[in-house]
Formats: C-alpha cells, structure tokens, sequence
C-alpha cells in the first residue's frame, strides 16, 4: 500500500505554498501547488494528483464549493481542507462536500505530512466515504486547538457506524458531542437513546437496556421496550459506561458482538441495528486494573476515542461561552447581560471543576439575578467568593459544591425515568446507595487511612470499621471486597 504520490497543494498564501511543498517532497511525495481556484482547475487536468491539500478561502472562490465538482472528475480523491475558520461548521461543511480530513490553521507540518499519507493509504484500502446530512445550527462553541481535534474527529466519524468512546471531565460537554455525531450522520432521523449507566439501580440495568416480558420478574406487569429496543435504527449513548456492574458489562459485550439480543425473560433474538457512543469521566484502563471493568468491553467500545477537554485546558474558549450562554438565557426570556473584559479575565482565572456545566449555570444565573446590566468582575468574584449573592441568591456552589453534586445526580436519576416514577421506597435506598460511594471515596482520598477517613467523614472508626464490614468494602482499597 502506497503511502506516497501525487499531491496538488491549493493556497494564496505563497509562504504556505513553499512550507507545505518543501515538507512534503522531503516525505517523498510529488507536489505541485496553485494559488486560486482557476489554476488549480488547469493542474487538475494535467498534474492529475493523489491527494488535493485545499485552503477554503481563495482569492477566486472556495475551496469547499469546489470540492464535489474535484471529486466528480476523480471519485474518491481525498480532499484535506485547511482552514483559518476554526468553527464546527467548517469541519463538517468540509466533510459534507466530502472532505478526507480537515486540518485548522495554524497546522503542524507534522500533522499534514501524517494526513497525507492516511489518506494516501486509505484511497489505495477502500473507495469513497459516505456522506452526511445537512448541517444545521451548531450546538458546539468553541476555537481552541482542542476543541479544533475534536471537531475533526467528530467529522470523520459522523458518517460512518464507529464506535465511539467520549472522554472528559463531568460537564465538558460529552452528552452533547454524542448528539452532534447522531444529528449529523445518517441516522440522524431515528432516535436518539441517552442512558445514564450511574443513574439506574443495578439490578434494573438489564431490563433497562434490554427490555422485559410480562411477568418476567416481580412487578413486570407487562411487556417493556429496552433502550436498545427503543434505539433501534438510531444511536444509544451510554452515559456512565465506567459505572456498569459487572454482570451487565458481561451482557451488553454479548450483545455487542453478536449484534442482537433478548429480552429479560424472552427468548426472542432482536436485531439491534444501533451506533453505540459510550461515555465515562473514569479513567477505564485503571478500572480495568483494578478488575472493576471488562478489558474485552473497552476495546470493544474504544473504537474512535474522543477526548474532551477540560474548561481549564481551553481558557480562550471561556469568553465565546459565557456570552453564548448569556444570549441563550436572553432567548429564553431572561434579561439581556453583558460581560466586560474585566468579567471574562475573572472567569479565565476559574478553576472550573464543574467545566462548562458550572459556567452555563453560572451565566444563567447572573442573567436571573444580577441587577445590572453589565457585569463586572467584582459581581463574578462574589459569585466565586460564595459571598453576598445578587439579590439574596443562594451561592453558585452551595457546601464546598456537595449540594450542587447530590442535587445534580437525585435530578439526572428522576431524569432518567422520563415521565415515569422511580421505584417506591426511595428515601432508604438513596440513602443506601449514597453510603457505599461515600465511604469508597473517603477512604480513598485517605489513602486507605481509616482513621483519617472516619475524622474526613464525621464518624468514629468503629463505626466506620463496622459500615465497611457490612457493606462488604476492602478497607484497603475501598472496592468492594466480594
Ligand atoms: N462546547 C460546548 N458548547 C456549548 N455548550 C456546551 C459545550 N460543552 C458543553 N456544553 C453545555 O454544558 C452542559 C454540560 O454538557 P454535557 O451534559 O454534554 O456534559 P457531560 O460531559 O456529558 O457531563 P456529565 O459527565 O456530567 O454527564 C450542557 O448543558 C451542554 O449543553
């Protein structure tokens, strides 16, 4: 398989033209480059080249516009668009013209040399790629050079059935990519099935996911319809994936390798014709080490990884984000405020732990409460400071952030039922399920200290000695010790 050949390379820029030529001869391949749209029509014809390396904004036209009637002549050419409009719709408007990939500007020669030669090799693996739907309004915002990989990772997968594995921080936007990916391939017309794998009991799960049959356990009153079931022709994203009990990790790998499944209490194989996207805020190599996750799952799952970054990682997106969410509240009825420059340097300095989840409540509430119009960094400070609040609001992170936390997971648990109830006996079970985390994850952050654990939490060891013991939690290491 050739990794080398023919590259037309199209830019008005002739020290661009110079760098990209000079990089790639030196990786073997033969070059030829254009300035405008015209010259690049007559080189087409005669140079007859491998791979087309476009920009988009050329002096006679745009280099996307050209693409389908390049690709027309030669079916199956790999286009690669660099572009200075760093946004989500030239990503995909690359790829909707039927793009290869797509390399934002300023690009690392690197980048474009490894580029060209994927591309070398997959026009001589297979043919054409599919193409995707209509690109509608955006739902990401953001230019950084991380935000840019994933836009172009989302581009090259939109369009094809991968599985994908979407990985960040709590808040960074994971659910989101997950929807862009459906909305913008072809299954964009079925549905789309979000379950969250932390908000379902786990004995639940596997009904949950695969449907039921009446009278298939206690309570099953009638036939019920799974996500999978309810996905069907579309794309379940399983949120949470990190938190899956074993035993359901077992099921859901079968399921995924044989393409079907059965209902609980059925015998019936289904089909199950889904794109399964997968996310986690865990870090699944070290479940995987410490025996809590399937290896045989992940590198069933981890077919295209895509890595979120944190708000921390991306600070020159913060500005663009609070104000797109400050418009958005507007939208919605809220009073129209604005940031000075002053605010939006506040905001940079932020930590952030929530990510854009703590900055999109943020705005939202300073759009409900603040009194003027303007906002400045002292009214953002005081939102930071947990101090006087606009209007007597309650701070933006109650208790250190715990109530925002325990608030955040009871609403996406109730959440998850939709317009159903969640099972009786709630109160206890919460509780239940509440104690097991909080005990882990103290003795954790003690290192496996119990004495420091027992003083984190407020209790006395015996009495913390006694809860691991009934719940069955390695003092040690915190898991679960069966
Ligand atoms: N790039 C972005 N542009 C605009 N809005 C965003 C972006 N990223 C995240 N958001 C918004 O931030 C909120 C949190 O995003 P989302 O629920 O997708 O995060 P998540 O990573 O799935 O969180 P969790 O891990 O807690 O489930 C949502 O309201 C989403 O619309």
């Amino acid at each position: 398989m050739s990794t080398t050949g023919r590259v037309l390379v199209v830019d008005d820029d002739g020290a661009i033209r110079t760098v990209v030529r000079e990089a790639l001869r030196r990786a073997g391949h033969i070059v030829e480059t254009a300035a405008s749209v015209a010259e690049q029509r007559r080189l087409f014809q005669s140079f007859e080249p491998e791979v087309l390396v476009t920009d988009v904004v050329l002096p006679d036209g745009n280099g996307l516009d050209i693409i389908p009637e390049m690709l027309a002549s030669k079916p199956g050419l790999p286009v690669i668009v660099l572009s200075a409009q760093n946004t989500f719709t030239t990503a995909l408007r690359a790829t909707e013209q039927g793009a290869f990939d797509y390399l934002p500007k300023p690009f690392d020669l690197g980048a474009l040399t490894r580029a060209v030669s994927d591309a070398l090799a997959a026009r001589a693996a297979s043919g054409a790629s599919d193409s995707v739907g209509p690109v509608e309004e955006l739902p990401l915002i953001g230019r950084s050079p991380p935000m840019q990989e994933v836009y172009r990772t989302i581009a090259r997968v939109v369009a094809n059935d991968l599985t994908v594995l979407v990985l960040g921080e709590s808040g960074t936007g994971k659910e989101l990519v997950a929807r862009a990916i459906h909305d913008f391939g072809p299954r964009a017309a079925a549905p789309f099935v979000a379950v969250n794998m932390a908000a379902i009991p786990r004995e639940l799960i596997e009904s949950e996911l695969f449907g039921h049959e009446r009278g298939a356990f206690t309570g099953a009153a009638s036939r019920n319809a799974g996500r999978f079931e309810q996905a069907q022709g579309g794309t379940l994203f399983l949120d949470e994936i990190g938190d899956m009990p074993m035993e359901a990790q077992t099921r859901l790998l079968r399921v995924l390798q044989a393409g079907e499944f059965t209902t609980v209490g059925g015998s019936r194989a289904i089909r199950a014709d889904v794109r399964i996207i997968a996310a986690t805020h865990k870090d699944l190599p070290r479940l995987i080490a410490d025996g809590a996750f399937r290896e045989d799952l992940y590198y069933r799952i981890n077919v295209v990884p895509i890595r979120l970054p944190s708000l921390r990682q991306r600070g020159e997106d913060i500005g663009e984000l609070a104000r797109y969410f400050l418009d958005r509240a507007a939208a919605d009825g809220l009073p129209r405020k604005l940031l000075d420059a002053g605010a939006v340097d506040r905001l940079m300095r932020h930590a952030w732990p929530g990510n854009v989840r703590e900055l999109e409540n943020l705005m939202r509430r300073l759009a409900a409460l603040s009194r003027d119009e303007l906002i400045t960094a002292n009214v953002i400070e005081q939102q930071f400071d947990g101090g006087p609040q606009p209007d007597g609001a309650p701070p933006v992170m109650g208790a250190g952030g715990l109530a925002e936390a325990v608030e955040m997971h009871l609403t996406r648990y109730f959440a998850s039922f939709g317009r159903d109830l969640p099972p009786d006996g709630l109160y206890d079970r919460v509780l239940a399920e509440f104690e097991r985390p909080l005990l882990q994850l103290s003795l954790a952050a003690a290192r496996g200290n119990q004495l420091r654990a027992a003083r984190l939490l407020g209790i006395n060891r015996n009495t913390l000695r006694k809860k691991l013991t009934e719940l069955q939690i390695d003092a040690g290491t915190g898991r679960r010790s069966d």
